[in-house]
């Protein structure tokens, strides 16, 4: 029998975060994957791997430098929007979706042009490091459909959403109450379909704006019914809370409106929350809801600074998500360093503000992910029994150089982490696993 690719043994240095304080480094590890899953991991001086019962394995020494990252989790993206990255930056978030976005996503009819996209978008997000992403479609099923196949076929983790719009919305991209629920029920089913455990469709209204109360309860309902994930936007712009307020007088808060819905549940996933109140935030919180923060596209659509730490000291659980094509970068190694930058701007105008630290940046990009996924029993880090969802991270010798590679002496474990935050990107990615699948080298 020759080594198999269900049998892999990883020696070399790794990190994980096993808190959201700290980041845990390890020198060396031995760390052994059977069919997708970490059956067992030490520490290792010598590498040694006598302790496996079998010669039937994989063994992938890392090279002097690299070292074993968990994959990160993006929970907020907007994959028809990728062709209009960098596009329209300034304007503020309702101009920017009329000018912009709408008109980019009718084009979503066309299931050929979604394919073409849809298939790159993915290909470009394994490349960042993304093996778990939360994608929005469009409101287009067939072609919503495209995206999960590309992510099933491509095998990154993902959920995805075929959008809901049943008002103020341009005529080409505004459904009816019923053909909205009907397609979003055979999008299920379509999903469902592939028989692809990685891959899960979510329930998925654009905002409150853009569906009525009738389509926000029935989408509640089917949330229930086939017990699935939701997401939507809230609270990241303040003319967008204004006109929710406008279009929900009865509602106590924009959260409310989602409450009512029966949207708000443990399963529930909230970008942006920029200028929610603290009754909102611990209603979510009580809700066992998450937020996936967005500080690029807070940044280019001026929609303002996120307080990471209210919403952790109001109980709300937080990971963070790229939204492009608000945001102007699909990498998750950005994310990390714009959650960064705005938490340092922030803390210029308030003096006792303490900046989030790098190390709760890398929390949130990989086991705060998988928390607010509520899949932190399967991934987030490297633990015996999750599954091994992995990059091998090169900051030392990536084919290109980039500034994180200006390593002229030995760095620890930890200084390669801040290279990789602070001045990375996809080319400090060399190899990318899905449950020990090698899915982008
Ligand atoms: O950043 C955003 N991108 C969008 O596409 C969107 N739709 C509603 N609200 C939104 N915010
Ligand atoms: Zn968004």
């Amino acid at each position: 029998m020759s080594p198999s690719d269900s049998f892999l043994v990883f020696d070399g240095p790794l990190v994980h975060s096993l808190s959201r304080d700290a980041i845990t480094a390890v020198e060396r590890a031995i760390v052994v994957v059977e069919n997708g899953k970490i059956t067992d991991i030490r520490e290792s001086d010598t590498g040694d791997v006598s302790f496996l019962n079998s010669d039937q394995y994989k063994l992938k020494k890392l090279a002097n430098g690299q070292f074993l990252c968990p994959g990160f989790v993006d929970l907020h993206t907007h994959a028809p929007q990728f062709p209009n990255q960098g596009l329209g930056m300034g304007l503020p978030l309702l101009d920017w979706l009329d000018k912009y976005t709408f008109p980019l996503e009718m084009r979503y009819k066309d299931e050929n042009f979604a394919k073409k996209v849809y298939h790159d978008v993915v290909k470009s997000t394994l490349k960042s490091g993304t093996t778990t992403a939360c994608y929005y479609g469009t409101i287009h099923r067939q072609s919503t459909t495209h995206l999960a196949k590309a992510a099933s076929q491509l095998g990154q983790r993902a959920l995805v959403g075929k959008v809901n719009m049943n008002r103020n919305s341009p005529a080409n991209l505004v459904e009816s109450t019923d053909s909205s629920l009907e397609d979003t029920e055979s999008f299920i089913k379509d999903v469902k379909a592939f028989e692809n455990p990685l891959v899960e469709p979510v329930i998925t209204p654009r905002f409150a704006i853009a569906c009525d109360t009738k389509l926000l309860r029935e989408l509640g309902d089917l949330a229930a019914k086939y017990n699935l994930h939701v997401q939507t936007h809230i609270s990241e712009n303040v003319d967008e809370i204004a006109y929710t307020k406008e279009l929900f007088p009865d509602a106590e808060s924009y959260a409310q409106v989602y409450d009512s819905a029966g949207l708000l549940t443990d399963k529930t996933i909230l970008g942006h929350g920029v200028h929610l109140t603290d009754d909102e935030e611990k209603l979510i919180a009580k809700r066992g809801s998450a937020v996936a923060h967005c500080p690029n596209s807070n940044t280019w659509l001026r929609s303002g600074i996120c307080d990471v730490r209210r919403l952790w000291r109001n109980g709300v659980k937080i990971g963070l998500g790229t939204d492009v094509g608000a945001g102007s970068v699909a990498s998750i190694i950005d994310a990390m360093r714009s959650a960064l930058a705005t938490s340092t701007n922030k803390s210029f105008f308030s003096a006792d503000y303490q900046p989030l630290t790098f190390h709760e940046v890398f929390y949130l990009a990989t086991l705060g992910g998988a928390e607010a996924l509520g899949k932190e029993e399967f991934i987030g880090n490297f633990e015996v029994g999750k599954d091994f969802d992995a990059l091998v991270v090169d900051v030392e010798k990536s084919q290109d150089q980039t500034p994180s590679t200006f390593t002229y002496e030995e760095h620890s474990i930890l200084e390669r982490v801040q290279k990789l935050i602070f001045c990375g990107d996809n080319r400090n990615i060399t190899d990318v696993y899905v449950r020990g699948r090698l899915v982008s080298t």
